[in-house]
């Protein structure tokens, strides 16, 4: 798409204050069509109140919500959340247990009946539910109903879908299934889609663009590869994994550390610097005699821990050291079954290329 397209949607300047308190502040995105962003973060930094905002069901203090270069809500303007052009699904998304399942689906629409069914037919088979459309909500199970409630939002063709944690009512193996069904619909269907979730895994599966969001504000937007490798800083590094941190003090842009130097760039001589680590960018190596593996350009120097707890978490194994050079934790995660007993030394290397530098 060219750079100057109107976005889908475009929200500007967000603020919505409760009492003294902006949950919501400042905040700026856009969304083009056929677009996932998700929109992550903690318990209660104002995730759904920024959709809501966009919904048409809060009205914000100041800021500006556009569709398709529409002005739905400014100043002065507040368009009813009917008026939008926009679907909205809810994690509890009450079907109506009254109406048959091709009801229900057609709830939204208007007009011609023969269209009307037919959009409904094409939504039911959409979402793997072709024959159940005379059946009642009570009949089917979590996830089926999870897709009808998915086919009623979409069938009035919303031009911006509003999702705020959808599967999170849903059972754990049930979720990542309807999660791909979810996201291939939304694409088919092509409108602009901005999900709700604090989980950073639901986020990683399903978004384009991630969208992290910390008390009222986003602090980074970016493709899920580029926010899980390089990150703002050490909370957003945090978010999406455990990570260890290794301290140091930069001195001519060079820190030095147990692992060896680091380069520091833009870091004042004398100033804290924390080394951010995810734990499968640890590697592990065996003790030969007190002695470890020579020193690489892509993994320094080495430095001995000694275990102090192994997991074996299915796909990987975590493992806990105790750091010889000053007592530190780190922990290193490894794919497989790696459980070596508590107490076995072994030495550990850091991936350079995949560490994070950060002012403490
Ligand atoms: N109507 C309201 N009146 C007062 N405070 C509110 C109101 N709605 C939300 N809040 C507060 O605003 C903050 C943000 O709420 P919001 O629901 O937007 O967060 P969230 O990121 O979606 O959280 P969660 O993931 O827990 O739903 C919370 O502290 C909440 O208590």
């Amino acid at each position: 798409m060219p750079q100057t397209a109107t976005p889908r949607l475009q929200a500007s300047n967000l603020t919505r204050k409760f009492g003294p308190r902006a949950v919501v502040s400042d905040l700026s995105l856009t969304v083009a069509a056929g677009q996932v962003t998700c929109l992550l973060g903690p318990s209660g930094c104002g995730k759904s109140t920024t959709l809501r905002m966009i919904a048409g069901v809060e009205t914000p203090d100041s800021g500006t919500i556009q569709i398709d270069g529409q002005i739905v809500c400014d100043a002065t303007r507040h368009l009813p959340p009917e008026a939008r052009g926009v679907g909205m699904m809810f994690q509890d998304f009450a079907l109506f247990p009254h109406l048959t399942i091709a009801k229900n689906v057609a709830f939204g629409l208007h007009g011609d009946s023969a269209k009307k069914a037919a959009r409904v037919r094409e939504l039911l088979e959409r979402v793997n539910l072709s024959g159940f459309d005379r059946k009642y909500p009570h009949e089917l199970s979590g996830g089926e109903q999870q897709r009808v409630a998915l086919a009623r939002a979409l069938a009035p063709r919303p031009r911006v879908m509003l999702m705020d944690e959808p599967f999170s009512g849903l059972d754990n193996r049930l979720r990542d299934g309807i999660r791909d069904t979810t996201l291939e619909v939304l694409k088919e269907e092509g409108a602009a889609v901005l999900l709700v979730t604090h989980e950073p895994e639901e986020a990683l599966r399903m978004a384009d663009e991630i969208a992290l969001m910390r008390d009222g504000k986003i602090v980074q937007q970016g493709s899920p590869y580029n926010i899980y490798n390089a990150p703002a800083d050490r909370e957003a590094a945090a978010f999406f994994s455990d990570i260890n941190v290794i301290k140091g003090v930069s001195k001519g842009a060079l820190t030095d550390t147990p692992f060896g130097a680091f380069l520091t760039p833009g870091h004042a001589d004398g100033g804290l610097v924390d080394i951010v680590i995810r734990p499968q960018h640890l590697k592990i190596d065996f003790d030969r005699a007190g002695r470890g593996p020579n020193p690489t350009s892509l993994e320094g120097t080495p430095a001995r821990g000694v275990v102090s707890r192994a997991r074996f978490l299915g796909h990987e194994s975590l493992v806990d050291f105790t750091m010889e050079f000053d007592g530190s934790k780190l922990t290193a995660a490894v794919p497989g079954v790696f459980l070596p007993k508590i107490g076995t030394p072994l030495w550990l290397m850091i991936r350079r290329d995949r560490c994070f530098v950060f002012k403490a």
